[in-house]
């Protein structure tokens, strides 16, 4: 059995608490094994540094990366239709391979280890999540609007497929999901037909919805009723169901969340960017919804550093509540850690024996970190992502001393910036 040890720094435990302890990983089946006094064959050095649960992503679009900084400052609309779709309609399978490697690499750099990913070209992503040794839930979005009957059976038909064949890849550290894109760009007989079936595969359904009043008013005006009691009557919404964003929520909506169990991604920097509105986090926890939080894809964020997101979260949150109490620290650690990995089905997000080994060592050596009154409020509200030491998923080590292990950083930086060149040349 081979095992690391991770030595020397403080643990934070998952009520908070932190502690100067070891933590043992068991690299054989990638848990945790103990923490306490202990010796290991391989040491991880975490002296002067804080152990956390490694970060979870919990909606992104990890190859748009290459569209960093293509299409700013506009509305989610305009914005899609007018920049980011048809530069999407360029997009290679190994334009998708380069870019995904690049939001992965960044990932670890900024101590992440698992994601959720919805785009085009899912086979690539896989396989650059398997190379990269992390863990992510996986799904082809598929849009109907501006397709034809076929066409869109066709799109639904991938999503399905995909979810199917790679559920467990990556020796299971990718787990899948059906992705219609939302309940605006998807038409009712499309979910209809399709949601049966991803139940009988027994795999969740993600999608986006309530992220403008753009996708609000048109389900009010055609249906009648709110879109999440539409995605009710779709047969969505099942407790194993996550939606991003839910920006727009009334409280009957946030009853429903509560009552069917199904989790929320808060996606605040691409809220705010897009200007789509203020997500009422505060209320989702107090009614008992399940939140994670995500960063959403790199052109509309622009990043995809999770300490940047617990930031917006706690900040944007603070500004919806109209109230400094909201949102607080504790709450968004908890939804950067715990609380999205639960959503995307992992037993990751708490060191703690049994719990998947995915971990992140913060170097707490900085002005920025100075002093320690409260290393709680240091990861929300003060720490970055570059203050991440070593990343570690699986207990296998993706980054040591700030030297990303799984793949060559400066060869990755290349490919994609050669091949996001080439993107938007071939788009413009
Ligand atoms: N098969 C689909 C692709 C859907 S992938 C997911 C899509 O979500 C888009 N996307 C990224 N961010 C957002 C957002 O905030 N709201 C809605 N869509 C987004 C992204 O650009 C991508 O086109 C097609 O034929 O277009
Ligand atoms: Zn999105």
């Amino acid at each position: 059995m081979s095992e690391l040890l991770v030595s020397g720094g403080q643990v934070l435990r998952p009520d908070h608490s932190v502690e100067r302890t070891d933590v043992l990983l068991d690299q054989d089946s990638g848990e945790i094994i103990d923490i306490g006094d202990l010796s290991g064959d391989d040491e991880l050095d975490a002296a002067g540094g804080l152990v956390i649960p490694g970060l979870v992503n919990a909606h992104t679009h990890v190859a748009m990366t290459l569209l960093r900084g293509y299409a700013d400052d506009k509305q989610l609309d305009a914005w899609l239709q007018e920049d980011i779709w048809p530069a999407e309609a360029e997009l290679t399978a190994e334009d998708v391979r380069a870019g995904a490697e690049l939001g992965l690499v960044e990932m670890i750099k900024s101590g992440t280890t698992a994601l959720n990913d919805m785009y085009f070209f899912m086979s690539e992503v896989a396989d650059a999540v398997e190379a990269a040794g992390m863990r992510a839930r996986l799904g082809y979005g598929a849009i109907t609007i501006g397709n034809d009957d076929e066409a869109a059976r066709e799109e639904m038909r991938d999503s399905l497929a995909f979810a199917r064949e790679y559920d467990g890849a990556a020796d299971g550290r990718i787990r899948t999901a059906f992705m219609p894109h939302s309940l605006t760009t998807v038409g009712e007989e499309y979910y209809r037909e399709f949601v049966p079936e991803a139940r009988e595969a027994g795999v969740p359904i993600h999608l986006h919805a309530n992220e403008t009043t753009d996708e609000v008013d048109p389900i009010v005006d055609e249906h009648g009723q709110r879109p999440l009691a539409y995605a009710a009557d779709l047969g969505l919404l099942e407790s194993e169901d996550y939606l991003a964003h839910g920006v727009h929520l009334d409280d009957g909506e946030i009853d429903l969340l509560a009552e069917r169990g199904a989790g929320v991604v808060h996606c605040p920097a691409s809220n705010m960017k897009l200007a789509s509105g203020m997500a009422p986090i505060q209320d989702l926890l107090d009614a008992g919804v399940a939140v994670g939080l995500g960063t959403d894809g790199a052109a509309s964020n622009n990043d995809l550093d999770m300490f940047d997101e617990m930031r917006d979260a706690a900040m944007l949150g603070k500004l919806a509540a109209g109230d400094a109490s909201a949102v607080d620290a504790y709450s968004v650690v908890e939804m950067a850690t715990r609380g999205s990995a639960e959503i995307l089905g992992f037993d990751s997000g708490r060191i703690e024996p049994g719990a998947n080994a995915d971990l992140a060592v913060i170097d707490l050596d900085a002005p920025h970190l100075t002093p320690a009154h409260d290393l709680v409020s240091h990861l929300a509200y003060a720490a970055r992502g570059s203050d991440v030491r070593h990343t570690v998923c699986d207990g296998q080590v993706l980054m040591r001393d700030r030297e990303v292990t799984v793949f060559d950083e400066q060869a990755v930086r290349e490919r994609a910036s050669e091949r996001a060149q080439s993107l938007v040349g071939r788009a413009d």
